[in-house]
């Protein structure tokens, strides 16, 4: 009987594993096989040390080593999830993570990577397997963010901006038909702007502009939210809050403005503002009545001497 032969074009199985280590190597995306216990079995490519860095401090010792004494705990917790998730699911999982990278030995700053990870076959002391691939998606979380950044923030002041601000009075309105959770809106305009800009310019305009953000935003809790409405106005929206609270918001912000006080060209500038405070009721049909509200009390203000806080 004739027994096949191999022909000089056919690898046999170990060729084959080497020659497949070798193209795994060449990778420059790092490849895992970790078991469900979080235990990595092996390590292949991931060589572009500039795009992997986390990879770098502990190269040689992936490998045999569980992910709970390489990973914070935070990022241990997501990579178990999802290998659990991927076996229980048996199909591909990709989740974005995102490694810190300070005081890293390339001068790398913190970096994102997308996992791509599919169940294997294989198992490892009766314990499932899978195949974790990992991507650097960095470039593309940064436009991302800036994107998100350009989209929702204000370029002079870095407050939010009015179309932001727009979308999550929009919730709140929401939010408050169903709960009956209440907010209040202040409306903020410096008084007699126009007469910085003649005296300082517009850069000791603009420079007032940013300084009041922040003696605006130290006034307010974290989960207030500042936005800049308009050239010298601005607008706060004060989540789970009543008008006998929101006063004394927009009182807190009116003094701290008037004692603010920058310098530029050697001269120091300051000013007041006029407040604008009002309250979502039960017979508001949309946010425009809570903010048209606070306009009104805003007018109020300027009207009756300025560097003051009304309420409507
Ligand atoms: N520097 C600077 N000025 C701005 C900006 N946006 C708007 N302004 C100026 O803000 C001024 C607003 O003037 P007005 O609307 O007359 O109001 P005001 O002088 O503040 O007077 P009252 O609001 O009535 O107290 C105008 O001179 C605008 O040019 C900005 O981004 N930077």
């Amino acid at each position: 009987m004739k027994s096949k032969t191999k022909s000089s074009s056919e690898l046999d199985a170990n060729e084959f594993e080497e020659v497949l280590t070798l193209f795994f190597n060449a990778l420059p995306d790092p490849i895992f096989v970790i078991d469900q216990t979080g235990f990595v079995i092996k390590q292949l490519g991931g060589n572009a040390n500039e795009i992997y860095p986390f990879l770098y401090p502990f190269k040689d010792k992936l490998e045999g080593n569980n992910l709970s004494t390489l990973l914070p705990s935070h990022l241990f917790s997501t990579f178990m999830d999802t290998i659990n998730k991927t076996i229980n699911d048996d199909s591909l999982t990709c989740v974005d993570f995102e490694i810190a990278n300070e005081g890293n030995i390339l001068g790398i700053k913190n970096q994102w990577y997308q996992g791509r990870v599919f169940p294997l076959k294989q198992r490892r002391d009766d314990v499932r397997v899978v195949l974790w691939i990992a991507i650097n998606i960095t470039e593309q979380k940064l436009l991302e963010l800036e994107l998100k950044n350009l989209a929702e923030k204000d370029g002079l002041t870095g407050s939010y901006n009015r179309r932001y601000f727009t979308e999550v009075i929009q919730r709140s309105f929401l939010l408050y038909l169903r709960d009956k959770l209440p907010f209040c809106i202040l409306m903020l305009d410096i008084d007699f702007f126009k007469a910085v800009n003649d005296n300082f310019g517009h850069d000791g305009g603009d420079k007032l502009l940013i300084a009041l953000t922040d003696v605006f935003k130290d006034s307010i809790r974290d989960i207030d939210l500042l936005a800049r409405y308009g050239g010298e106005e601005f607008i706060v929206l004060l989540p789970n809050t009543t008008t006998q609270k929101a006063m004394v918001v927009a009182e807190r912000i009116r003094v701290a403005t008037q004692q603010c006080n920058i310098l530029h060209d050697e001269k120091s500038i300051t000013v007041t503002v006029s407040i604008g405070v009002s309250e979502i009721t039960v017979n508001d049909t949309s946010f425009e009545n809570v903010t048209k509200r606070a306009d009104i009390a805003l007018y109020t203000a300027k009207t009756s001497g300025r560097n003051k806080v009304c309420i409507e």
